[in-house]
């Protein structure tokens, strides 16, 4: 009988080179993010994380490398609607004319291209509103609201394509503890149902229990991929008592403090 194929990384990105504004920024990145696994992206301002991302998504072109989805090259790969992506938090969305529900019914655009909202659809829709906690304020106008819950409408129409790889960079910037606490329990359900989670922090917070690797970026080169690492300020959290089965490499910490400070 032969074995049964396995299922292949949401993400492979491999030796990925690239450069912005002419400056050279990823030096050779390696990132695997597998199918019900939490990917934290870490690193100092510059590092390369939100470029990172980008050239996940296909919008920084790689000069060298490569980079599968879903094991399919990019230049093949069409299935975008099996991705959502959160971007860095930007204050374009004040002067957008849309409502709440119009800015995350586009997130199901990809399924159902241009045709009208299908019931499915509409519950998809309130089901990613309910998740972030905005489903009352669904008619409100998106420039009306606060950053924080601006973010939360970026992160529930991503939501709402019901995506097998969710990327967010940086999606508690600005956020509150208790709508940290709020996509914390989100997230837990989407990599429930198998859904790969990529994320861009500088802190993991309440995301801490959630995180199964954290892949640390210096200068374009990936400087650590492994468990969290305790005490960087990213578990330096009140209460916080997670095991962590490499705790024995202390050297390794030492050096991954010193990259994130
Ligand atoms: N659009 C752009 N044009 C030119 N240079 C850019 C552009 N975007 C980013 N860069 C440069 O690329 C480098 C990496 O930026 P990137 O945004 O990937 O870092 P980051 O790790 O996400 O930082 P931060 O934590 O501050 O968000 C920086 O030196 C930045 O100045």
């Amino acid at each position: 009988m032969t074995p049964p194929t396995p299922t292949p990384p949401a993400v492979r990105l491999h030796d990925a080179v690239a450069s912005r504004g002419g400056r050279p920024v990823l030096r050779g990145v390696d990132l695997t993010v597998r199918p019900g696994e939490v990917v934290a992206l870490l690193g100092a301002n510059g590092s390369g994380k939100s470029t990172t991302v980008k050239a996940v998504t296909g919008a920084v072109p790689l000069e060298r490398g490569g980079l599968e989805l879903f094991g399919t090259p990019l230049a093949r790969f069409r299935a975008w609607h099996r991705i959502g992506y959160v971007p860095q938090r930007t204050t374009a969305a004040s002067g957008v004319p849309a409502t709440v529900r119009e800015v995350v019914a586009t997130g199901r655009l990809p399924l159902h291209r241009l045709l009208p909202l299908r019931r499915a659809d509409r519950a998809a829709v309130d089901r990613a509103l309910a998740a972030v906690g905005m489903l009352d304020r669904a008619r409100d106008g998106v420039a009306d609201l606060s950053g924080g819950q601006q973010q939360r409408v970026l992160i529930a129409r991503a939501l709402a394509g019901t995506p097998d790889l969710l990327i967010m960079d940086e999606p508690m910037a600005g956020v509150d503890a208790a709508s940290q606490q709020v996509l914390a329990d989100t997230l837990r359900a989407e990599v429930a149902r198998g859904a790969a989670v990529l994320l861009v922090l500088h802190e993991l917070g309440p995301l801490e229990p959630l995180i199964d690797r954290a892949v640390v970026l210096r200068d374009g080169c990936v400087a650590h991929d492994g468990p969290p690492v305790p005490n960087t300020g990213l578990h330096a959290l009140p209460g916080h008592d997670h095991v962590h089965p490499h705790a024995d490499h202390g050297h390794d910490h030492e050096r991954i403090r010193g990259l994130l400070s």
